[in-house]
């Protein structure tokens, strides 16, 4: 599984507003919860991060996954390629899955149901909560992912021939965290460990 991660400088910019100063912890605690659990996924061999961020890669690998940080300039999906390409040489016969590093309530058993709907000789992805965006893109081993992450990614993945994955009960997959109210949606499913910690030492501020 490989997942892309922002230098943290610059990462969650639409979380500015709500977050001030507390932005990029926010960011690195979604990561690390999504990490986390995306690690206890049943069916899921390894979690590769993409980022050129040397603090949070630190961190991430601290929980075990592998990290990539020599990603070419070029945005969110050529650095989802990139990623890709390093998974498939450490394992070239295996499905392959890229999922948003924003998914602070990821729970484990609900991304392996979307993990097993995955045809076994398609290319599937989930859309996120709006509706708009998408959370997971997977693909059969050997296929091509042709991510095309960004605004209305879900439309142009469905077009570029994807199977849309509708299933209930992926909540925590598709609710991916942008802006305050985002956030307060998660809240609701139940955030990870590191995000519910950071909240609670801001609490105390
Ligand atoms: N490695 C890498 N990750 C990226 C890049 N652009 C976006 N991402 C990550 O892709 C995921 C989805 O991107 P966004 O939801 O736009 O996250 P973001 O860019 O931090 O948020 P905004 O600044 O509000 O747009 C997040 O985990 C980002 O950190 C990139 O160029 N390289
Ligand atoms: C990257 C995406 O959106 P967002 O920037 O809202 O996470 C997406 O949904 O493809």
């Amino acid at each position: 599984m490989v997942l892309p991660l922002k230098p943290l400088a610059t990462a969650k910019s639409r979380l500015a507003p709500y977050a001030g100063p507390h932005r990029a912890g926010l960011a690195l605690s979604f990561a690390l919860d999504t990490v986390r659990a995306a690690l206890a996924t049943p069916g899921v061999a390894r979690v590769l991060v993409v980022t050129r961020d040397a603090t949070a890669g630190e961190r991430l690998a601290g929980l075990g996954a592998l990290v990539v940080s020599d990603e070419p300039g070029g945005g969110l999906n050529t650095a989802l390629a990139h990623g890709a390409s390093a998974a498939r040489r450490l394992a070239p016969h295996a499905p392959l899955a890229v999922l948003s590093a924003d998914l602070p309530a990821l729970r484990p058993a609900e991304l392996a149901r979307v993990l097993g709907a995955v045809p076994a000789d398609g290319r599937a992805f989930l859309p996120d909560s709006p509706g708009l965006g998408t959370t997971l893109l997977a693909c059969a081993p050997g296929q091509p992912l042709s991510p095309a992450f960004g605004e209305g990614s879900r439309a142009r993945h469905a077009a570029g021939g994807a199977l849309e994955l509708r299933l209930a009960d992926v909540e925590s997959v598709r609710r991916d965290v942008d802006t305050g109210t985002d956030l307060g949606e998660a809240a609701a499913l139940g955030l990870g460990p590191h995000t519910s910690a950071l909240f609670a030492r801001l609490a105390q501020v």
